[in-house]
């Protein structure tokens, strides 16, 4: 359920998580065009599960959807939004989009096909030692004291390893497509949900990048806490330094 702040604007789980009209229309538009090809399939969007439905990744065909990635931005007029579209089949993910709508920017991959921008391949920057890196993280919408000094204390031991710096674009899915381009190192984020991430996921790993959890153990889309990095070794570096805060897990599972 949402509070209504105005006609437009809606909150959601904290004062900072926004909704507007926009995120439910284009994700009700999204959702109707794919269903009419695909009746059979599944689909996992931010907007539905606001509204209560379930949030289930099964075995089946999944549209995973973020209609609007960044809606503190767009309510602001911040310049990046972007629209999350990935599809999952057996919890995998097949391919993935992130369009960055004011720059102009579709990234997109496929499993096994490469990544790529604007119709161009991406390479991420293969950088492996941390003191040379640029990271990107988010700041999230949680506004409980526990959160906030994890958060901010994650930082604080990043940039005092040192790295280069600490970003964020407030739009995790083009935060970790910057991975993908080599223009940041790496990003990292505990408390974003699978459809902030699962297309970026798949666009980082197909350019040579490393996605992991931020405890070190495989990805999960569903964790809640990711690592996106040019290596291995960054990748590592990171989940070393940074503490994650408990986060309500994501839905359930089941093998349908
Ligand atoms: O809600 P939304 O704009 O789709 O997604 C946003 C994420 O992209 C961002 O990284 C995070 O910091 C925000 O709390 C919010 O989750
Ligand atoms: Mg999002
Ligand atoms: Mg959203």
């Amino acid at each position: 359920s949402s509070l209504c702040l105005s006609k437009e604007v809606m909150l959601k789980s904290s004062p900072a998580d926004l909704v507007t009209e926009t995120d439910q229309r284009v994700e009700k538009i999204l959702i109707s065009a794919i269903r009419d090809k695909y009746p059979q399939h599944k689909f996992i969007g931010e907007e539905s599960v606001a509204a209560g439905e379930r949030l289930e990744l099964s075995d089946s065909p999944t549209w995973i959807i973020d209609p609007i990635d960044g809606t503190v931005n767009f309510v602001h007029r911040f310049p990046f939004v972007a629209i999350s579209i990935a599809f999952a089949v057996n919890k995998q993910t097949e391919f993935g989009i992130v369009y960055s709508c004011v720059e102009d920017k579709l990234y997109c991959a496929q499993r096994g096909g490469g990544a790529f921008l604007n119709g161009e391949p991406l390479h991420a920057s293969g950088q492996e030692d941390i003191s040379r890196c640029l990271v990107v993280t988010e700041i999230g919408a949680e506004r409980d004291d526990l959160a906030l000094s994890t958060m901010t204390s994650n930082i604080f031991r990043l940039l005092k390893l040192p790295v280069h710096g600490v970003r964020a674009l407030g739009t995790a899915a083009v935060d970790m497509c910057q991975v993908a381009t080599g223009g940041a190192d790496a990003y990292y984020h505990i408390g974003m949900h699978c459809w902030d991430i699962a297309a970026s996921a798949l666009i980082v790993q197909e350019a040579g990048g490393v996605v992991m959890d931020t405890d070190g153990s495989q990805f999960d889309m569903m964790s809640r806490k990711v690592i996106a990095a040019s290596s291995s070794a960054v990748a590592n570096r990171i989940a070393q330094v940074v503490q994650a805060f408990p986060c309500r897990l994501e839905g359930t599972f089941s093998n349908i």
